[in-house]
């Protein structure tokens, strides 16, 4: 089994790697363009982002699946402040599912930075003196003092976007 991958962050790489590993799959790494902007600002720009990667890595591939991951902020109803959320989707070239990651409400100083209009990878690097921090331990690492991290997060929505196609439950579906 084959599976295309959307981006060429290796934190996005390893993730799906980490949670396909009991099928044996290979996964291929593939730089696609997003369609959305580089820091996703909804709920829909961030799903849509891994709806457009997903769709546009097995379409250069012809592999079995298409993955997108892709990272947004957004103010969510019912909580407060701005959320990082993460999102997946998966496409096997006709069907197409979504899965989301973990939440988590960014700090004010942070969150302000990014209503200034800027993204989330350069404000963590800013912040922590840091570089490539999104390719590491990501921000959802550093705001949870790593009792969790990009990896794994981005693997949650890898299980929930993927898993689906693994099992009979949804066969019934129109
Ligand atoms: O090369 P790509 O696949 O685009 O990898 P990326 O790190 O830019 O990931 P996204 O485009 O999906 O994420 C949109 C923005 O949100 C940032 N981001 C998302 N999750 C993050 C995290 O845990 N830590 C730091 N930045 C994060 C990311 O660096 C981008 O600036
Ligand atoms: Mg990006």
């Amino acid at each position: 089994m084959e599976i295309a991958v959307g981006s060429t962050n290796p934190v996005k790489i390893d993730a799906v790697e980490r949670t396909v590993e009991r099928d044996e799959a290979t996964v291929r790494p593939v730089a696609v363009d997003s369609g959305v902007s580089e820091q996703p600002r909804s709920v829909a720009e961030t799903v849509t982002g891994a709806e457009n990667r997903a769709r546009r890595a097995l379409e250069a591939t012809g592999a079995d699946y298409g993955v997108g991951l892709e990272g947004g902020v957004a103010r969510l109803e019912g909580t407060p402040g701005l959320s990082l959320i993460m999102w997946g989707a998966v496409t096997d070239g006709d069907r197409l599912e979504r899965g989301a990651g973990p939440t988590i409400r960014l700090p004010d100083d942070v969150a302000a930075r990014l209503e200034d209009g800027r993204e989330l990878g350069p404000v963590m690097d800013e912040l922590l003196g840091t570089e490539g921090l999104a390719e590491g331990a990501g921000a959802v690492g550093v705001f949870t003092d790593r009792l969790t991290d990009r990896t794994a997060a981005l693997g949650q929505a890898v299980a929930c976007s993927f898993g689906p196609f693994l099992t009979n439950y949804y066969d019934a579906d129109s």
